[in-house]
């Protein structure tokens, strides 16, 4: 018999997850998996909650979360030699990995999913001893993901970014950096800089567009120093995914990226605080399964 374990965060999105918990155990059993469930007590448990179930050589992970959840979850399992295969519940505010994925919201329909038992090996980026599965960076405006209180975002959705990228523009600057990618050198002063595996970032779906998931290689996307209204510029046509011929932007792919820099830059890790740069990204092949929907292996092929 398999055997299931589920990591839910209860303080996810708005919460409504322990209130299904009950049908979602059935349907498990149902499908013959034996399960048993860890809720997350606060920061980090979700990672010890991932290493013990892969000690205990769970077949399954069932992640129920926000991203946050999720790259605890990662984390815990990225450097173990036998990895669960995982499964994901959205339940978060942003939930940007599981759009990529095209992971149904609903959190049935996600189950179904996982109980379709389709896999895809994808990838995940190791930066320093952290590892992530959408997204890492650095720049004042990457501080966003997590200045934004939790509370907010439940309560405003994407709108709160907004709201808060317009009151930290006035403090944007740019910073000299050295970014060493696959063997050659990027110099110059920048705004940011992302490490995209996946294309859908804070609500900005075309941010990355050529992102895919499996092939070992990053999206490197860099704005280059601008004043203000540049900024405004380049960010309008980013919701439209019309960046990448603009000047301003530099955009190239790479398996391995080093980044230095000559004063202090925060790294952010799949949206949160990831200790100070200088960093190395390496992107580590195919090194999850997870479950995914039909509709994503069709993405995919096409
Ligand atoms: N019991 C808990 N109480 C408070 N915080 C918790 C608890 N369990 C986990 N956390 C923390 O909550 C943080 C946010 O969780 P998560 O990302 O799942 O939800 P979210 O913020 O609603 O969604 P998203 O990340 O998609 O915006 C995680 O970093 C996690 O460490």
């Amino acid at each position: 018999m398999q055997r299931a374990r589920i990591i839910y965060n209860p303080t996810s999105g708005r919460e409504g997850f322990k209130k299904e918990l009950p049908d979602v155990l059935e349907r498990f059993e149902q499908a013959g998996y034996e399960t048993s469930v860890h809720a997350t007590t606060g920061v980090g448990d979700a990672t010890d909650a991932a290493r013990i179930a892969v000690e205990r050589k769970f077949d399954i992970i069932v992640v129920a979360g926000g991203d946050g959840t999720i790259n605890e979850v990662i984390n815990g399992m990225a450097e173990q030699e036998h990895r669960p295969k995982l499964g994901i519940i959205p339940v978060g505010t942003t939930n940007d990995f599981c759009r990529a994925l095209c992971i149904p919201r609903n959190i049935q329909k996600a189950v179904d999913v996982i109980l379709e038992n389709r896999l895809l090996a994808l990838d995940i980026g190791r930066v320093n001893e952290h590892y992530f599965m959408n997204i890492a960076g650095g720049g004042k405006l990457t501080e966003l993901s997590y200045e934004v209180p939790s509370k907010l975002k439940t309560m405003l959705g994407q709108l709160a970014y907004y709201l808060k990228g317009v009151e930290m523009l006035p403090s944007l600057r740019p910073i000299k950096v050295q970014i060493e990618y696959d063997g050659k050198l990027f110099e110059d002063e920048i705004m940011l800089f992302l490490v995209a595996n996946t294309n859908s970032v804070g609500g900005f779906e075309k941010l990355a567009p050529s992102a895919e998931m499996n092939d070992g290689l990053f999206d490197l996307l860099i704005l280059r120093k601008t004043n203000l209204a540049e900024f405004v510029r380049i960010a309008s046509l980013a919701l439209r995914g019309a960046h990448l011929e603009d000047d301003r932007i530099f955009y190239t792919r790479a398996n391995r990226i080093k980044v230095k820099t000559e004063e202090k830059m925060q790294l952010n890790i799949d949206g949160e605080f990831g200790g100070l740069l200088p960093g190395e990204f390496v992107n580590l092949h195919q090194h999850i399964k997870y479950f995914v929907p039909e509709s994503f292996l069709k993405k995919e092929e096409s």
